[in-house]
């Protein structure tokens, strides 16, 4: 994977500034995502997992609160000056702060008012938010070179972030329906429908899904051939279809929320942070990562306090469903901000630019040949 710079044809392939950080972090967070997944979904076919209570099914979820799920979003006002050569200070802060206090409170309160459209509308935002954590490891990771242009890419995004969307409703409707039930009911919420969940809704949207999935695989092979980026594409995505379709979704998302797309994104962070990126290099990649935690504790704490205390206003069920609800309606008012700080940081890096792409460094810096 690392080390070329030019394929047969010519053409320069995508390569972060510093090939050693590139290396370092597909070793830190990407083979890592693939095992935890795997391990999970291996535990499955052995001992299916849905056996064990929902307590312990909710673990990894429960996590999430201080292990990489919020934190990864508690350090968004150091990323974009980060991205673009410049120490963060006080005016990055104020700016992302406001983006959040706006945007995430104007999101709470489409939650209040019309619960139902918010929850659906937070799966879309999951959607294109997985999707494009994704785009970026597989673009300026793994050499994804099939992804040559920007109709690809989108694919890429519907792809990656669809299947964990989606592929639990096929398996698990009953689940399904219990999450977005109770993520819309601590604030009053009506009836949910039953069509999404019936047989022929669920086929039809697993077999544009399918098609999908095929059709962007496709179209890459087409392009480049079996590469090594090509392969691990195809892999990453056929064990991710494996893994939603097995595995109970609580589980599944839980997991798959902390030790891929999390994961992944503080690998991203620390590449962005100069000595980060000097310790990813030189091999030590925990400490990388404990940077990205100590900068993101203080936001986490602040986020903490603040779902804590909506906890005490809208006073959920004592159910756990119910407080996974209002911890999800929470991620939701989170991650719309956080969506719109890491597309400005993918358009910063290049990711929606085929022709000049920047990786992971400060000064971000790498060619692909268009085709
Ligand atoms: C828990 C769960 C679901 C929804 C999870 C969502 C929507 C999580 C979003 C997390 C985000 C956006 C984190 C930030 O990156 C589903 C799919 C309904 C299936 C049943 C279990
Ligand atoms: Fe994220």
């Amino acid at each position: 994977m690392g080390g070329q710079n030019v394929t047969e044809a010519g053409c320069r392939r995508p390569t972060l500034a510093d090939d050693a950080v590139r290396r370092s972090l597909v070793r830190t967070v990407v083979v890592p995502s693939w095992v935890a997944v795997a391990l999970v979904l291996g535990a499955d076919i052995v001992a299916p997992l849905g056996s064990l209570s929902l307590a312990l099914q909710l673990v990894p979820l429960a996590a999430s609160l201080v292990v990489l799920g919020v934190p990864h979003g508690a350090v968004d006002h150091l990323a974009l000056p980060r991205a673009a050569g410049r120490r963060p200070g006080w005016r990055s802060l104020a700016r992302v702060g406001g983006l959040y206090l706006l945007v995430g409170s104007a999101y709470a309160a489409v939650w209040v008012v019309t619960p139902i459209f918010a929850a659906v509308s937070f799966l879309v935002l999951t959607w294109v938010h997985w999707g494009q954590g994704d785009l970026y490891s597989l673009v300026a990771l793994v050499d994804a070179e099939h992804l040559r242009s920007r109709r690809q890419r989108a694919l890429a995004v519907t792809v990656r972030g669809g299947v964990p969307m989606v592929v639990p409703l096929l398996a698990f409707p009953g689940w399904y329906r219990r999450v977005v039930a109770a993520m819309a009911a601590p604030f009053g919420a009506v009836e949910i429908p039953a069509w999404p969940f019936s047989p022929a809704f669920r086929s039809a949207l697993g077999i544009a899904l399918a098609v999908v999935t095929i059709a962007a695989l496709a179209d890459g092979y087409r392009r480049t051939g079996a590469t090594t980026g090509w392969r691990i594409d195809a892999g990453e995505t056929a064990l991710l279809w494996a893994y939603f379709w097995t595995v109970p979704p609580l589980l599944s998302i839980g997991v798959y929320f902390c030790l891929w797309h999390s994961l992944r994104h503080v690998g991203r962070l620390a590449a962005l942070d100069p000595a980060g990126a000097a310790a990813l290099s030189s091999g030590a990649s925990v400490r990388a990562l404990g940077r990205v935690g100590r900068d993101a504790a203080p936001l986490t704490v602040v986020s903490l306090a603040v779902l804590a205390a909506s906890y005490v206003v809208v006073a959920p069920g004592s159910e756990p469903l119910s407080s996974l609800g209002l911890y999800l309606a929470f991620i939701a008012a989170l991650t719309l901000p956080h969506t719109i700080v890491v597309f400005a940081l993918d358009r910063r890096q290049g990711l929606w630019n085929p022709t000049s792409v920047g990786g992971g460094g400060a000064s971000p810096t790498y060619e692909v040949g268009d085709s």
